[in-house]
């Protein structure tokens, strides 16, 4: 029999847009991308972020021109990651056979896989979406590794998350053998900047610092924002607590957080040294860039067999 009053169809509601990520088809990089239009891309080669644009197609990351991005060298631009060294390693240490920096930007990282958010479940909403990718890196997955370092086992997952006006790097580095050792580590970011006259740093005023320009030396606070009129190449430790802005005309641009990196190194290579690095590209391409590294370096970071060591940084764009 006829119901006269039928229950009416479910409507079904409009697919959510959700957040994408490609490999590409030679397995060298993941790209991710949030139904709003940002985007991320990673190179398993030394899982370098080599790309994070906003909405609007705006490029956040300095890319030299001449980065070899094929696996030959590490990346000049984006975000190398420093492990377990950072700069020339000291004489008589485990790490002195590394390279400068250490190895991990320079070795090949698995793809371990993505996570996704959406907050928001409304149709038509753009919600506040995030999407994490997982790197992996573990010292059975590399080649060569001078003697002293390879009696040691560790586990690296390399976290990136990308939402609508943040990045987010994270990592959680475990000592998978059974012997301590000592690391130090660091994100190597390259900010994009539409000039460097017109560049400041924030947040580092009343922080006494290593100047490492034409050697080491301790350097007290300058009690004014940094601004760039030559190479710099400084060693800072600020409270956990403070926030580093890079402005630009005075207007802030870069909001970074830290988790666990005690440590703030700020660089630019100005013309002269920039000119003498074969893969800095264009060359002015110096006046595009600083570099706000954070992590955790002034000091070595001992980690015993069995331990978790986890400390991360967040870029928000202002
Ligand atoms: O040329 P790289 O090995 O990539 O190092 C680039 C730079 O990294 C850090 O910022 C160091 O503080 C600098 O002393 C070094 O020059």
């Amino acid at each position: 029999m006829e119901r006269s009053k039928k229950p009416s169809a479910i409507p079904v509601s409009p697919t959510i847009p959700t957040p994408q990520v490609s490999i590409s088809q030679d397995n060298a990089r993941v790209s991710a991308s949030l139904p709003t239009g940002e985007s991320v891309e990673v190179l398993l080669h030394g899982a370098t972020v080599i790309s994070w644009k906003s909405a609007n197609g705006k490029e956040n990351l300095f890319l030299s021109s001449k980065a070899h991005l094929d696996g030959s060298k590490a990346v000049r631009g984006g975000v190398p990651l420093v492990f377990p060294v950072f700069g020339p390693p000291p004489a008589s240490h485990p790490t002195s056979g590394l390279p400068q920096h250490g190895f991990a930007r320079t070795s090949k990282w698995e793809y371990l896989g993505k996570s996704s958010s959406e907050s928001s479940k409304l149709p038509n909403s753009s919600g506040d979406a995030s999407i994490k990718l997982d790197f992996g890196l573990s010292n059975d997955m590399l080649e060569s590794l001078p003697s002293e370092w390879k009696k040691y086992a560790f586990g690296i997952t390399y976290s990136i998350t990308l939402s609508r006006e943040e990045l987010e790097t994270s990592l959680a580095i475990r000592n998978t053998g059974d012997t301590t050792w000592d690391f130090q580590t660091l994100f190597h970011t390259y900010l994009a900047v539409d000039d460097i006259s017109k560049t400041s740093v924030h947040g580092l005023e009343e922080t006494s610092y290593t100047d490492k320009v034409g050697g080491a030396k301790a350097t007290s606070a300058s009690k004014a924002p940094i601004t760039i009129t030559g190479e710099v190449d400084r060693v800072y430790s600020p409270a956990l607590s403070q926030k580093i802005t890079v402005s630009e005309n005075k207007k802030a641009k870069f909001e970074i957080t830290r988790d666990e990196l005690g440590d703030v190194v700020v660089w630019n290579p100005w013309e002269g040294k920039a000119g003498t690095m074969a893969d800095f590209g264009p060359s002015d391409g110096w006046k595009k860039m600083i570099c706000v590294e954070t992590g955790a370096v002034s000091k070595w970071n001992n980690l015993e067999a069995g331990d978790t060591w986890e400390g991360g940084q967040r870029i928000k764009l202002c």
